[in-house]
């Protein structure tokens, strides 16, 4: 993906403030910086998320393999499922835990009949992770599942529609460290598969598992590259501050 010259507003309080970033489709790119300084907003316009909230504005422009997602042709639904999301705090259908998954490509049209959705249900559970611990019990609400696996099945969800990008907002900022821990594994299986933009607290996490590192501050992109350089040899003094814990 890639944004010039990208501002959000709220009403007429600007967020995200002139941000530019050509995001790899090969790498886990993390977005990190202090609560409040627009991480969220601007992963959220990567796939017109703030759509849903009224006085929200974006300008600039945003590419999807070249094409601009902000225009008037673009489907917002399959968009979403291009650029799929996962929340901070995991929000199943209170649906079977097969039914979670089989929804998306349902509607999407992506399989033929019922030997089709079950290879696609089984094949993207495996592939979050949760096939072994779930198989025997596929109509099961998602929401009877435990925390993390919620999460994986939410990012099994992501998976079933055959995305391009997967977009996570601090998908561990409500998991235990074991939960976390799984999660950082499977963001490291599908790495690769699919790009990956997280976006998180802890800086621990970023370098863990990101390979590119985009540092926010109150609106603005500060520095973006390497996560190994961002950690230990940053160009801006406001990313030095910030990585040795000066403020944040
Ligand atoms: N729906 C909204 N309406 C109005 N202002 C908003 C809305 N969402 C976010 N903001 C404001 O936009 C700014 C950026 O918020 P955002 O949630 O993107 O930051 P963040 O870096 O993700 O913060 P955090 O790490 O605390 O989640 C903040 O000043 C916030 O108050």
């Amino acid at each position: 993906m890639r944004t010039k010259g990208v501002s959000v507003y709220y009403g007429d309080k600007k967020a995200i403030d002139d941000v530019s970033i050509d995001i790899p489709s090969e790498f886990v790119t993390a977005f990190i910086g202090p609560s409040g300084c627009g991480k969220s907003t601007f992963l959220r316009t990567l796939n017109r998320m703030n759509d849903t909230i009224p006085s929200a504005r974006v300008e600039g422009s945003i590419e999807l393999d070249g094409e601009d997602i902000y225009s008037s042709g673009m489907d917002v639904v399959q968009l979403r499922a291009r650029v799929g999301m996962v929340f901070q705090k995991p929000n199943p259908f209170p649906k079977s835990i097969y039914e979670n998954i089989a929804y998306g490509p349902k509607i999407h049209g992506l399989a033929e009949g019922k030997t089709d959705l079950d290879e696609i249900v089984e094949r993207s559970l495996k592939r979050a992770g949760l096939w072994n611990e779930v198989k025997d019990r596929l109509t099961d609400s998602g929401t009877a599942l435990s925390g993390g696996q919620q999460q994986r099945l939410c990012i099994a969800r992501a998976i079933a529609v055959d995305p391009e990008v997967i977009l996570m907002d601090e998908p561990c900022s409500a998991l235990d460290p074991i939960a976390t821990a799984k999660i950082e594994e499977l963001i490291d299986e599908l790495n690769g598969r699919y790009a990956i933009i997280i976006v998180t607290h802890s800086m621990q996490q970023a370098a863990r598992v990101s390979q590119r590192t985009a540092f926010f501050h109150l609106g603005k992109m500060v520095e973006y590259g390497r996560t190994s350089d961002i950690f230990t040899n940053p160009i801006e003094e406001r990313t030095k501050d910030y990585i040795t814990g000066r403020y944040g």
